[in-house]
């Protein structure tokens, strides 16, 4: 793309006289190439800036930056080069989020699991998806893997370039409050935004709830504010939450509520709960309906909701939506069940938060007679205000405790522990830092009725402690202490 064209979405920026071909843009210097536009960001950890030379060393034939530089390539200041390089980023990539329909899944717990709903509710009724998330990306059958679970504008914006060259009408996306306080969605043109809920949980970098709850509304005060050529716009939120009032209030979009215990336009009543899935029926704009949902826990019947609302109004047929969710599978490390052929559960949970961790608990409660094993850490270099919440639920719904490392990162995995324990004076429960070794443990006083949960890593097939990432996987480690027992 011609330079001073990709320019002309940048509102007073001077463009130098000269004319460039542009075939791609980085922010990495890394990833540059001959031809590549590098945008300097001055992040976290780095200085973009400081690499400007190399990327020009590398190929750039032009650089975004916030200062001056002396290069010999044409500099282009902006203000703020995140906020230049979301726009940018969706100019060159030609406006892909305009040519599909866009739903963004925001909230503390559930954006996964409702995506995965959401996306197979879709495929159910012959669309065609993309997938953004926690897991990884998935464009059509293609599977990208990723490190963030809302990747920055760059990526993002070439993920729905490759999905709209796929002829994907479809995208579904967790949004993370990270990714909406960097900009990284600025420029996606939602059709549907959808908020799950909001608990304790990321204060090491938004500092307050307040804060946090902040971040979350830009989703809803952003949707139907930009230009677009696309309409109606709706928010789907849960009426169950008191912050939904707040998001209601911000967005000029159309609201659709769900939820269990007021009245909304999508509402699970007469809920029973059983070992694997909840019955309930469904109050909604089509009258009542009883659904057998295989999954369990009244968490996943939010999620739930959140789906069938979100393709309700995406006009999904609802005979379709509902059939859908009757057959929904699970997601990879959300309550999943690892059999050796043992005579006690073992489940795999993502709950990493203490509003997690006590949802998944409460619904082990729910099913088990015997005893429960909780082997459970805290991740490194994350808000470390959990730490004693998340122990103390785990001492009140679990018989037996067992504290041990999630992702210990740069933090020391003792110290980690010991501010869980701060939340547990006089309680009984199992200290191992070692989580392989945790898990055996776990397994191996296991008996026949008792439940072994193990929480916080889910689906990650990873353990990262200091600077190196280790092979770990929850369910394979169970699995072979199944085996060995
Ligand atoms: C704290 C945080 O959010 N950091 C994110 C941020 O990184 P950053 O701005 O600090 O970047 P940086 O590493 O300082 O680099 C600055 C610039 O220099 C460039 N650089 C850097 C080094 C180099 O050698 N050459 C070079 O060109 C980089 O490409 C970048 O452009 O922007 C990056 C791109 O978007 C993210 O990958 C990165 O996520 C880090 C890995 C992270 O761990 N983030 C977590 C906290 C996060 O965002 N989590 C949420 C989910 C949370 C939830 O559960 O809800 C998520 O969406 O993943
Ligand atoms: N609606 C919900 N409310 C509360 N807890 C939930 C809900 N849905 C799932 N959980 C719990 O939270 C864990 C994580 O769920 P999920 O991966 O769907 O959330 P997420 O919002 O995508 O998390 P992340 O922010 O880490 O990507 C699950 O394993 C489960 O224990
Ligand atoms: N998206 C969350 C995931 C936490 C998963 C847990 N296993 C950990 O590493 O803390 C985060 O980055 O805070
Ligand atoms: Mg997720």
């Amino acid at each position: 793309m011609d330079l001073h064209m990709l320019l002309q979405s940048l509102p007073f920026i001077k463009a130098p006289e000269e004319r460039y071909e542009i075939i791609g843009i980085s922010n990495n210097h890394q990833k540059v190439e001959k031809g590549h536009l590098f945008i300097c960001i001055k992040g976290y950890s780095f200085d973009g800036h400081e690499f400007a030379k190399e990327a020009v060393n590398n190929g750039a034939v032009a650089i975004v930056a916030e200062r001056p530089l002396q290069l010999d390539v044409p500099v282009i200041l902006v203000k703020d080069s995140k906020k230049a390089m979301a726009i940018l980023a969706d100019a060159f990539y030609q406006h892909p989020t305009q040519k599909m329909h866009l739903i963004g899944i925001t909230g503390t717990n559930g954006k996964t699991t409702t995506s995965h709903l959401v996306d197979s509710i879709f495929k159910d009724a012959n669309y065609s998806t993309g997938l953004i998330g926690t897991i990884n990306i998935k464009i059509g059958n293609k599977v990208l893997e990723t490190k963030n679970t809302t990747p920055d504008s760059l990526e993002l914006q070439k993920v729905f370039y490759e999905m709209c060259a796929e002829k994907i009408d479809t995208g579904i996306m967790e949004v993370s409050s990270h990714a909406l306080v960097q900009g990284r969605v600025n420029g996606c043109d939602y059709d549907v935004a959808v908020f799950t809920n909001l608990t304790q949980d990321h204060l090491d970098y938004h500092h307050t709830m307040e804060e946090y709850k902040r971040a979350k509304s830009l989703l809803f005060s952003k949707l139907g504010n930009t230009y677009s050529t696309k309409h109606p716009k709706f928010a789907v939120l849960n009426a169950d939450e008191e912050v939904a009032e707040l998001f209601a209030g911000e967005t000029s979009a159309h609201i659709v509520t769900y939820g269990i215990e007021k009245a909304a336009d999508f509402q699970a009543v007469s809920i029973t709960y059983h070992s694997n899935g909840v019955i309930f029926t469904l109050l909604s704009p089509e009258g009542e309906r009883k659904v057998h949902l295989p999954l369990a826990g009244e968490f996943n019947v939010y999620n739930a909701l959140a789906a069938i609302a979100t393709a309700y109004v995406s006009k999904v047929p609802f005979q379709s939506i509902i059939q859908s969710v009757e057959q929904a599978e699970g997601v990879p490390g959300r309550f999943e069940l690892v059999n050796g052929g043992q005579k006690f559960a073992v489940i795999v949970d993502y709950a990493h938060t203490p509003d997690g961790l006590e949802n998944v608990l409460r619904t082990i409660q729910q099913f088990a007679d015997k005893r429960v094993f909780c082997v459970v850490g805290c991740g490194g270099d994350r808000d470390p205000s959990k730490r004693p919440l998340m122990a103390k639920i785990a001492c009140k719904w679990a018989t037996d405790p067992i504290f041990t490392s999630d992702n210990p990162r740069s933090e020391e995995p003792t110290a980690i522990i010991e501010d869980m324990e701060r939340g547990v004076e006089g309680e009984q429960y199992i200290v191992e830092p070692d989580r392989k070794t945790a898990i055996e443990r776990a397994i191996d006083l296991a008996e026949e009725g008792d439940v072994v949960l193990i929480a916080g890593k889910g689906h990650e097939t990873y353990q990262i402690i200091g600077d190196k990432v280790h092979d770990f996987d929850d369910r394979l480690i169970s699995l072979h202490a199944i085996q060995k027992k």
